[in-house]
């Protein structure tokens, strides 16, 4: 891919020294990276591999102890640029008796922001997170996932160009971790620049263009998700209505051609799609209790070789 870099880092390095100096944790070695505007960038990998450490030194919230970070051509250690960015961190500090409007109204005032313009912006907001009918609830009386929300919207105030997001989706149920995977979708199709660090490979997967795989504070695979996930050497073929004859007859095909045949049965679902759909289709129609098993494997039938 190529395009107008609005990141780039050049082996930029990070020791955490203790209070003598220490060297206490290489947590990041000459990472090389670079991210264009309008994609959505993954940076995964377990615990401690140097995630937020790489946010924090983008942010200039961090000093490199060697190399360099630039966002938007500027050093990251120049904070004038942070104007351009929205930042979540992995757990909002929200004050818990001000409400969802009040907050966002709290922070945009931070930027110096004009009355009408930022009423305009919290009520686009708060539509873009899903929450504008619970504006007025306090914090303390919310739900678990609604401070996720807010913390989306809080780094959304500014219209930033370039968005960070540490885990979006931690502490979310499924049906908020699909809305929050829209959300970031949706940024893009305005052509927002999205970082966002998670060790969720599923939310990874499903909205990130590219990713980085960190590991021990090293970058180990850096890539397009999808050829970084194709399998070469193995063809897929879905077709519905199959009859056993012709299912007998590709075997034969596959064999005759020299092929191993890896596998012919129905796809299943992921268990995402199939909670959701439960989850809509109760809310559609309350008061149905259960769906029977028969009634849920008598859709579609399929054959993939
Ligand atoms: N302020 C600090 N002082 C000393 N060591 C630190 C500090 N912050 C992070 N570290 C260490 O640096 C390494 C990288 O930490 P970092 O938080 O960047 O990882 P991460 O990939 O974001 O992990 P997680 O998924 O747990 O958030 C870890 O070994 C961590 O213990």
């Amino acid at each position: 891919m190529s395009g107008e870099a609005v990141i780039e880092t050049r082996a930029l390095s990070k020791v955490y020294r203790d209070f003598w100096g220490r060297q206490k944790v290489r947590a990041l070695k000459a990472l090389d990276l670079e991210v264009y505007r309008g994609e959505i960038f993954g940076l995964l990998g377990p615990n401690g591999s140097g995630k937020t450490t790489t946010i924090k030194l983008l942010l200039g919230l961090l000093f490199p102890s060697d190399g360099q970070a630039l966002v938007f051509d500027k050093d990251a250690t120049d904070v004038s640029k942070n104007e351009r960015i929205g930042y979540l961190p992995e757990e909002s500090y929200l004050y818990k008796f001000l409400n969802a409007e009040e907050t966002l109204d709290f922070y945009g005032r931070l930027f110096d922001m004009p009355a009408e313009v930022r009423k305009e912006r919290i009520d686009s907001l708060l539509k873009l997170v899903g929450i504008e009918r619970a504006r007025k609830r306090q914090l303390r009386e919310s739900s678990k996932g609604m401070p996720r929300r807010i913390g989306l919207a809080q780094a959304l105030i500014n219209d930033p160009e370039l968005i960070l997001l540490d885990e979006p989706t931690s502490g979310l149920d499924p049906i908020g971790t699909r809305e929050m995977k829209d959300m970031i979708l949706q940024l893009r199709d305005q052509g927002k620049t999205v970082v966002m660090c998670s060790h969720l490979l599923a939310d990874v997967q499903d909205v990130c263009d590219r990713i980085a795989i960190l590991h021990q504070g090293e970058l180990k695979e850096l890539g397009r998700v999808d050829s970084l996930l194709t399998v070469e050497d193995v063809t897929q073929v879905k077709a519905r209505n199959l009859s056993d004859d012709c299912r007998n007859e590709l075997r034969d095909v596959i064999q005759r051609h020299g092929g191993e045949l890896l596998e012919m049965d129905s796809p299943t679902t992921t268990l995402e799609d199939l909670f959701l759909s439960i989850v809509r289709d109760s809310e559609a129609r309350p008061g149905r209790r259960i769906v029977g098993e028969h009634q849920r494997s008598g859709g579609d039938e399929g054959g993939a070789a």
